[in-house]
């Protein structure tokens, strides 16, 4: 089995087929809507709010309102009464549950719902899948989050709509460390073999740390990419706002941390300070550039031309050349 990760691969280009970059189209689809870029900012308290949720719906782009500490239900009337799709998350515990049921009593649907565990090869998620398809059967459900080729059959047959890729390769995650499991530093080729049984969009989430990881994840086979990091240090991320030496930071701590859990059990999450770097809406239209560029390298016109591309693993066991053939 090969082994690689966004650092050791690069994409091979072919001939060019447009004039411009500008001709390249970044959307994709997932469920009924067509979103700008394949990319979802990590449904986390300090990436996340409603303020960055509503103008990323009112702006075309796709986003997962974090579980923590919110009213699901208050968030959903809200996201809908200002026009815009509601997308939540919710875990697979007896309040989870309740939300579901509140949401119904109260003639909610959202059009989202990603059901967000640590652990998502479980019972639970099935037990919340099934759960959400008799009461919520028009919701789209991405259920998550898993590492291998078995998790997302078995999610698939349970009925999640699309499922969400990556143990372990977060930023601010320390699963490996504390449980000796994960994805991180191979989150690439898990998400390729993953990827190869998968017969629905799958979210490749983690790991990301430069634009050009969202063409290479792509190109492994995801539909759409969850960022964490990158997107945590913008002067609208929630996270507060720290300044070391003159410099300013925000906070990004992990779900698993004991910052967002408070209290220290199954702590399986730090917590780090990202460099402010500018507006949120600058570096989504940086991101679309990039990949306007990456489908023109590809040479192809649409996202998933990038799929077509022959690929270099750098240094290792498995170096060399993969040709498409
Ligand atoms: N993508 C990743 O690599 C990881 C992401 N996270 C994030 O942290 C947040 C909290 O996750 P999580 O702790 O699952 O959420 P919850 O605390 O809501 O736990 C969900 C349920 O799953 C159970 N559970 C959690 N981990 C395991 C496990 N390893 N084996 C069996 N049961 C388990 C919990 O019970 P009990 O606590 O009693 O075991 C609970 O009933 C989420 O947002 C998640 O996405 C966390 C770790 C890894
Ligand atoms: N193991 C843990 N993973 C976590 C935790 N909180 C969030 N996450 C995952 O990380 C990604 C973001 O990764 P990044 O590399 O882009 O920063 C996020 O979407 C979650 O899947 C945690 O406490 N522990």
């Amino acid at each position: 089995m090969e082994i690689f990760d966004y650092d050791n691969i690069l994409l091979l280009p072919r001939k060019c087929r447009v004039a411009s970059r500008s001709e390249c189209d970044t959307s994709v689809e997932l469920g009924s809507r067509s979103f700008r870029i394949p990319v979802v900012p990590s449904n986390m308290k300090t990436v996340v709010d409603e303020k960055i949720c509503t103008w990323l719906a009112h702006n075309g782009y796709f986003y997962a309102m974090h579980r923590f500490g919110l009213d699901n239900v208050r968030f959903v009337r809200d996201m809908q009464a200002k026009g815009c799709y509601a997308s939540i998350s919710l875990g697979v515990k007896r309040s989870d549950y309740d939300t579901v049921d509140a949401l119904v009593a109260q003639g909610l649907a959202p059009e989202y719902v990603s059901i967000d565990i640590a652990h998502g090869h479980a019972d639970s998620v099935r037990n919340m899948i099934e759960h959400l398809k008799a009461r919520l059967p028009r919701a789209f459900v991405i259920a998550g989050n898993v590492a291998t080729p078995e998790a997302v059959i078995d999610l698939e047959n349970w009925g999640a709509d699309a499922t969400k890729v990556g143990v372990g390769p977060g930023k601010v995650c320390i699963t490996q460390l504390k449980t000796g499991f994960g994805t991180g530093g191979w989150q690439l080729s898990a998400l390729k073999w993953c990827a190869r049984v998968a017969t629905r969009p799958i979210i490749a989430d983690g790991g990301i740390r430069s634009h050009g990881d969202i063409a290479k994840s792509i190109r492994f086979g995801a539909s759409m990419v969850m960022i964490g990091s990158l997107f945590a240090g913008h002067e609208e991320s929630p996270g507060q706002t720290v300044e070391v030496g003159g410099a300013r930071f925000k906070e990004y701590y992990g779900s698993a941390s004991d910052y967002n859990k408070g209290e220290y059990r199954h702590v399986e999450g730090k917590r780090i300070l990202e460099p402010v770097k500018g507006r949120l809406a600058d570096t989504l239209v940086e991101m679309e550039q990039d990949l306007q560029s990456s489908i023109s390298y590809a040479g192809g016109r649409r996202l998933m031309d990038v799929r077509k591309v022959n690929y270099v693993i750098l240094g290792g066991d498995n170096a060399g050349e993969h040709l498409l053939m």
